[in-house]
């Protein structure tokens, strides 16, 4: 799929082989317990996700959302479908022509909420840059852009991500 969706962007059709060997890409396992608060906690804070793309599968529960048109939109549960989600890292390499999505978990109120998200990422050195030009970020590798997060995250409170290597 992110072959696929790199095939007019100019990068090289081996990018992703190259790049992303199967040990770099991890899955996380969300469990997401009932909460009394559940309109005051989220389950999950907004935020966009530091990969190529995320593959999520979703019981049927319900609470995941996506920031779209200036409101937050229910991405309802769909047995027979996965969600997958552009990341922070194609929205660079595409120059902007793909946007990282914003979204977040709803604390569910009565009942557990599991998910699995698969974070399809490259090596630490794999440099990110855009074959578009003018390119509207520096290049930047992996590494960098995580340890750039961790620094904002630490003065800020939040992640800031690509924006962070606007030119
Ligand atoms: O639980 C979900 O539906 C989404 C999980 C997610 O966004 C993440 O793990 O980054
Ligand atoms: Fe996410």
């Amino acid at each position: 799929m992110a072959e696929i969706l790199a095939e007019n962007l100019g990068v090289s059709s081996t990018f992703f082989q190259e790049n992303c060997p199967e040990e770099t890409s991890y899955l996380r396992m969300n469990r997401y317990p009932p909460c009394p608060f559940s309109s005051e906690v989220f389950g999950l804070v907004p935020h966009t996700d530091s990969s190529f793309l995320t593959v999520v599968s979703q019981d049927q529960i319900g609470g995941l959302q996506l920031w779209k048109n200036g409101r937050w939109i229910n991405v309802k549960p769909n047995p027979d479908a996965l969600v997958i989600n552009i990341g922070d890292l194609f929205q660079a390499l595409s120059n902007d022509v793909y946007k990282s999505i914003k979204h977040r978990v709803l604390a569910p109120q009565q009942v557990e909420r599991l998910s699995l998200a698969f974070f399809y990422c490259p090596t630490y050195e794999t440099v990110i840059k855009s074959c578009i030009k003018p390119s509207m970020y520096r290049e930047f590798t992996f590494r960098e852009f995580l340890m750039q997060i961790q620094r904002d995250v630490k003065a800020t409170g939040d992640k800031v991500g690509v924006s962070r290597f606007l030119l």
